[in-house]
């Protein structure tokens, strides 16, 4: 089932006000081919999500955010509950990113509560997965992943709640990038568990692959079998670059 495509950038602790101007010239060259196609969304830092959804208001493009709390208010120092991304103008948060589970300490078990939580606020969960460069060496990459799978995406996962990212570590701005092949047998694996878990309805689910996509190796890379999308980080940052990179649906 060929699935609407999205491409989502994951800006980081990257951007200012100054960087807004990026959306505004996006939403430009997000013209009626390519939004006939594929569905655009740039995740800012929390700072600047409110902003970042006026700048959008009326192109179309979707505001995400980073992370999320599990709880919806209290004693949580520096944290931000679902509800409020809601308040900020997100319709969508990525949630167990590879650089929260290094830096963060997080868990499957926490990513999964994370995503429950956004879902229940009514946002798009973007669960992020991915082995590392040890993993994959040592041939655990499926069995990887595919526990990653299992214990990170929520109970109700549905393809209106739910976007899986496969975000190989080792190739997340290293400008490396696994195989077709590789990244097929991936994405396979991914399908396979999610309708093992959720039904047949999970073949809506869309899995993204992210990890140094770029103008140049977008079209071959979202041209694999249940590659709904990529995930962007540095190419998310400017707006040809990201542009040229939706532009492999056009
Ligand atoms: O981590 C990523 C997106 O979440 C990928 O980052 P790069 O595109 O910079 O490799």
């Amino acid at each position: 089932m060929a699935l609407r495509p999205l491409v989502a950038g994951n800006w980081k602790m990257n951007g200012s006000k100054k960087a807004l101007e990026e959306i505004g010239a996006m939403a430009e060259g997000y013209d009626a081919t390519l939004r006939g196609k594929v569905d655009l969304m740039i995740c800012p830092p929390a700072t600047l999500l409110q902003l970042a959804a006026t700048s959008a208001l009326g192109t179309r493009i979707a505001i995400g955010a980073q992370d999320c709390h599990t709880e919806t208010t209290g004693a949580f120092t520096g944290d931000i509950a679902p509800d409020m991304l809601v308040e900020s103008g997100a319709t969508a948060v990525i949630v167990g990113h590879s650089e929260r589970r290094q830096y963060h300490a997080e868990t499957d078990a926490l990513v999964a509560a994370k995503a429950f939580a956004a879902i229940r606020a009514g946002l798009t969960a973007i669960v992020c997965v991915g082995e590392t460069r040890a993993e994959r060496e040592a041939g655990k990459t499926l069995a990887v992943v595919g526990r990653q799978v299992q214990r990170s995406v929520p109970e109700d996962a549905t393809p209106e709640a739910v976007v899986v990212a496969y975000e190989p570590v080792w190739a997340i701005g290293t400008g490396l990038t696994p195989t077709a092949a590789d990244v097929a047998e991936v994405h396979a694996l991914i399908r396979k568990k999610l309708i093992q878990r959720h039904g047949k309805q999970a073949a809506g689910i869309r899995i993204l692959y992210g990890g140094s996509v770029k103008p140049s190796n977008a079209k071959e890379l979202m041209a694999v079998a249940n590659v709904d999308g990529a995930l962007v980080g540095g190419a998310s940052l400017k707006a040809a670059d990201f542009l040229g990179i939706a532009a492999a649906y056009r």
